[in-house]
């Protein structure tokens, strides 16, 4: 059983999914890491020199091609529309959420996440966007409002568990 982490920047999605590979054993494979490391070059190099269209083809069938049991997506994820219902039936959908505000504060002047650097109100409504979005793809809905990674990793565990 595969483990999708989804959320927009910022959520912890790839500290996450290092931690929750750590704790349990389970391989795990950052979405972004491999699509440069396939590359060979930077996130931000391959929007520049080839564009965001380009880049959702390589993300799309990178996470279709990914072997490992945990999955750190990114988080425009979502960008082709049937992108969410092929993880749901491929494994647990994990939302990692919290305040816009929040993520913002984690993600601001960043310059490897081209994405975010679009104006904040533009961010904003990209956030309210894809946190619809979020929501109808995911099995569950995890907060990492004001929160450690170790206890986020706790709860994910006791959801895998579960399932
Ligand atoms: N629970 C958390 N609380 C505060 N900061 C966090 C938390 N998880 C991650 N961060 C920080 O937020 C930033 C984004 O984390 P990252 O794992 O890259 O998120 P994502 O992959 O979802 O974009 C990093 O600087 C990271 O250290
Ligand atoms: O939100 C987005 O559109 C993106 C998020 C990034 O991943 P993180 O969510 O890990 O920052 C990365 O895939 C790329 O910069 C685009
Ligand atoms: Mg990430």
């Amino acid at each position: 059983m595969k483990v999708y982490l989804i959320g927009f920047m910022g959520a912890g999605k790839s500290t996450v999914s290092r931690l929750l590979s750590s704790k349990t054993g389970e391989p795990y494979s950052d979405l972004d890491s491999r699509i440069e490391e396939k590359a060979g070059k930077k996130i931000s190099t391959i929007f520049q020199e080839d564009g965001e269209a380009s880049f959702r083809e390589i993300e799309v069938s990178t996470l279709k091609a990914a072997e490992a049991t945990i999955i750190s997506t990114g988080g425009g994820i979502l960008y082709f529309d049937e992108t969410g219902q092929w993880m749901r039936q491929n494994g647990i959908v994990i939302y990692l959420h919290a305040p816009f505000k929040e993520l913002y504060a984690r993600i601001k002047g960043d310059q490897t996440r081209p994405v975010a650097a679009k104006p904040y109100k533009e961010l904003e409504a990209l956030f309210n966007k894809r946190n619809t979005a979020y929501k109808e793809v995911a099995h569950h809905v995890v907060s990492v409002s004001n929160r450690t990674p170790e206890s986020t990793v706790k709860e994910i565990i006791s959801i895998i568990q579960n399932s």
